[in-house]
């Protein structure tokens, strides 16, 4: 496995905001947090790459318990790409930002540089390399925050929010991206609320909500009525035109995948063709034989 919570709680001060979460990642896979406001995502987030402790419980990374002192082994392993970029770049140029973490790894300048090179390159960043990230864009440096991680390679990447106050080409392309790092092998964790991007992209669903876990399992759970209404979430949008064709005589029934949805969209589609070119074929006949 590549993550296993089991029975986390975690505390700020007096209140309890984690109730025994437990859980497991397997190795490469691609998995959607998700929850309502305040469910405990980044809290989690914040336990997975060892910044916090939980008050009981355990989380281990590839088999390992993690603790105070295996806690740097963590961030090697997992990288944690946080919500506002502006956490995480501090550095004056942007391929200066991007070497910090490879260069605090003791590796060496050229080793530095290729990592660097290479990881500007999968963000699409590379010309940009000279510039101070302070004067990009926002989703410009969420991308120099992605590579910076990306150049430690780490085999499990966390990202908060990643789809946040991105325009839609860059949603696109930050899909794109996740599922370049998925083809490198590298374990995805990514919390959002963006239930389309879930159900399309992930393989993995975990729910929380008010520090619980509330459902984990295929995506399918992104279209069942119970859990939406429970989890505060909505159905995907290639699912709402079966919902409001439920009960309508000879209507498919609710797909459960994005990919069952597109096919019963298609075979609507051949069917209502094919309807219609038998319509005109009668109406062709009725007129000959006027
Ligand atoms: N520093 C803190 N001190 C005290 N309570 C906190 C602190 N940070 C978060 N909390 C509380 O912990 C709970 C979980 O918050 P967390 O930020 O982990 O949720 P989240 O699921 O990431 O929410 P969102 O979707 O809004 O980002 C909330 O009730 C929040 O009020």
């Amino acid at each position: 496995m590549a993550v296993e919570l089991k029975d986390v709680c975690y505390r700020y001060g007096d209140a309890e905001v984690l109730h025994g979460v437990s859980f497991s990642i397997g190795r490469g896979a691609k998995v959607a947090l998700m929850g309502p406001n305040g469910a405990g995502k980044s809290t989690l987030i914040s336990l997975l790459n060892g910044l916090e402790e939980p008050s009981s419980g355990t989380v281990s990374i590839f088999g390992e318990v993690l603790t105070a002192k295996n806690r740097e082994m963590a961030r090697l392993k997992l990288g944690v790409v946080y919500q506002d970029p502006d956490d995480q770049i501090f550095s004056t140029t942007v391929e200066e930002d991007v070497a910090f973490g490879p260069r605090g790894q003791g590796l060496s300048e050229a080793e530095v540089e290729e990592r660097v090179r290479v990881a500007l390159g999968s963000v699409g960043m590379r010309e940009l390399r000279k510039r101070s990230p302070f004067e990009l864009s926002y989703g410009q440096k969420r991308r120099v925050a992605i590579a910076g991680v990306l150049a430690m390679r780490p085999d499990i990447i966390v990202l908060d929010e990643p789809m946040a106050f991105l325009d839609p080409k860059g949603r696109d392309d930050l899909q794109s991206l996740l599922e370049a790092m998925h083809l490198m092998g590298i374990t995805l964790v990514v919390a959002t609320h963006d239930v389309d991007f879930a159900a399309e992209w992930a393989d993995e669903v975990l729910i929380l909500k008010e520090g619980r876990l509330l459902a984990s399992g295929g995506t399918d759970l992104l279209f069942d009525d119970a859990v939406i209404a429970s989890a505060d979430l909505h159905l995907p949008r290639l699912a709402r035109p079966f919902r409001l064709l439920e009960g309508v005589d000879g209507a498919a029934a609710r797909p459960k995948t994005v990919r069952q949805a597109a096919q019963m969209m298609w075979r609507l589609m051949v069917r209502r063709s094919e309807a219609d070119a038998a319509n005109s074929d009668v109406q062709k006949k009725e007129a000959g034989a006027k």
